[in-house]
């Protein structure tokens, strides 16, 4: 995936939120989903959302980008209170949960890209779109598929489609569940490439993993989700043994500083002084 200049703002962290999550609860008839969850992710922040399977993480992002209603409390982003105010959607970029870009309509590549230019306020595609579109393929290396139904694409490639469309509109906060799912290490080191130009442009980014991988060093932030509730917000941690991995950054604490306690059993292991 090839970076291209500027998305979001060119802004320094400035500890201003962008996301700000309160006491939230989300409740789906018996199921008591999210249980009083607080979660603030400020200007420029990269925060990995982790946690085992069922631990709530894509409820969690499903609620700040206003598909599942709070049960209780409230979720603000970019400074506009959900199901209260208008919020600027289009300067959010959202990449779900992997669903396929094309579900059964026979969209081209470049027509599921150019939906992402559209929003609650803009339903017509602006001057221009088609060099977006292109360039917003180009970043995750799939410009030369521009005109292919997506039915004809690989999974893998249909969720860079998805990751591009949530690029297209050059947001100001990128929200992804599980990105990387079901991608090949060549795009996952790519989409990390492209991830680190668009956050050294001020890009703030909320982001549900299983675990770092490649988006590693970029990680500012770990929110560790058990049962419906915040059980580490922190130091990101480091998967055991990856100092032998290509590429592997030494960013995080060795024997002077340890990490702290990862609570999430299974998932990652702190390192300290490998
Ligand atoms: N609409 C719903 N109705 C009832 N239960 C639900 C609903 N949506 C999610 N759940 C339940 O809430 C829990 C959390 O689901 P969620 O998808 O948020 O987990 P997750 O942490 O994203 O899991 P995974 O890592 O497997 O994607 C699960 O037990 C799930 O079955």
């Amino acid at each position: 995936m090839k970076p291209t200049a500027g998305a979001g703002s060119a802004d320094a962290p400035d500890g201003t939120p962008v996301v700000q999550v309160s006491r939230l609860h989300v409740r789906a008839g018996a199921s008591h989903i999210l249980r009083g969850i607080d979660l603030t992710v400020r200007r420029g922040e990269v925060v990995a959302l982790l946690g085992a399977n069922g631990s709530g993480k894509s409820t969690l992002v499903k609620s700040v980008v206003g598909v599942t209603p709070p049960s209780e409390g409230t979720v603000q982003v970019l400074g506009s209170t959900l199901w209260a105010d208008r919020v600027p959607w289009e300067r959010v970029g959202y990449v779900p949960q992997r669903v396929g870009a094309g579900s059964g309509v026979p969209s081209t590549a470049q027509e599921v890209v150019a939906s992402g230019l559209l929003h609650g306020r803009r339903l017509w595609l602006p001057r221009g779109w088609r060099d977006q579109v292109h360039d917003a393929l180009a970043q995750v290396d799939l410009a030369d598929r521009a005109h292919d139904p997506c039915h004809v694409l690989s999974g893998g490639q249909q969720q860079r489609v998805l990751i591009a469309r949530a690029l297209v509109r050059r947001p100001d906060l990128l929200i992804l569940d599980e990105p990387v799912a079901g991608v090949d290490r060549p795009s996952q080191e790519a989409f990390a490439e492209t991830m680190r130009h668009l956050v050294t442009d001020g890009l703030t980014v909320l982001v549900v993993l299983h675990e770092l991988g490649e988006l590693a060093p970029l990680v500012t932030r770990a929110v560790v989700l058990r049962h419906g509730k915040v059980v580490h917000d922190g130091a990101p941690p480091t998967a055991r043994g990856d100092h032998d991995g290509v590429g592997h950054q030494h960013v995080h604490p060795h024997a002077a500083e340890p990490r702290p306690a990862l609570p999430e059993p299974g998932l990652t292991e702190p390192v300290v002084g490998r």
